[in-house]
């Protein structure tokens, strides 16, 4: 069996988290390896169904998907995460469980720039706070506390998404996990 591995892409809307993740899933099955995206939408959809946006419904969920992505990479599948988890106690507690299960975690930071996030505007959210349809959105009227030694930082700002994906590839690759 491969090593498996949680990769979590941490960072605001629009950063750019779920692009890097499915563009570096798609390098990884190339090469033969198990892969799974746990994408932040389809969670909420289903295994955190129900949860909102304030401080604890995001803790709850960030521990769920902490705990299923642990499962899966401690099973050898790379677990790819793009999900926000703006609290850097939450991301400690799911760190700590993958430590104390002996099973691989990086944390990357997608530091995109929230005027660069807003531009991008991906699903219309900052757009919305702005108008004032929508509050709590995350980096604006809402915390994000950035990690502050996180395994890698992006700037996604700068490059490419191939440019992004393979700098998180050559990661997995220097500890060994791809
Ligand atoms: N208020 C508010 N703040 C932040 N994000 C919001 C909000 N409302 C909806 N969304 C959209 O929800 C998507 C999933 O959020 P996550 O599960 O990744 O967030 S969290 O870790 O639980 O905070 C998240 O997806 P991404 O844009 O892919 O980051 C947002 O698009
Ligand atoms: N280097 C890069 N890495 C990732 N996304 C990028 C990059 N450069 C530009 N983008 C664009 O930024 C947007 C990011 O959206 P998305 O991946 O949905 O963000 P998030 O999942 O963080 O909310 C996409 O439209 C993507 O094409």
């Amino acid at each position: 069996m491969t090593t498996g591995a949680t990769v979590w892409l941490t960072g605001l809307p629009s950063a750019g988290k779920t692009t890097i993740a499915h563009e570096l899933a798609g390098r990884l099955r190339t090469e033969g390896h198990r892969v799974e995206v746990l994408d932040g939408d389809e969670i909420r959809e289903f295994l955190s169904a129900g949860l909102g946006f304030t401080r604890e419904d995001r803790h709850t969920n960030v521990q769920r998907i902490g705990f299923v992505a642990e499962l899966l990479a401690r099973n050898g599948v790379l677990a790819l995460v793009p999900v926000i988890a703006p609290y850097q106690d939450s991301r400690e507690a799911v760190r700590k469980r993958h430590q104390t299960n002996g099973t691989a975690y990086l944390e990357i930071h997608v530091a995109t720039p929230v005027e660069v996030c807003s531009e991008r505007d991906v699903k219309g959210l900052y757009a919305k706070q702005a108008a004032g349809e929508l509050t709590g959105l995350t980096g604006v009227d809402d915390p994000y506390e950035a990690p502050e030694s996180p395994d890698l930082r992006i700037e996604s700002q700068n490059q490419t998404v191939q440019e992004s994906a393979a700098s998180v590839y050559a990661l997995l690759s220097e500890r060994g996990l791809a």
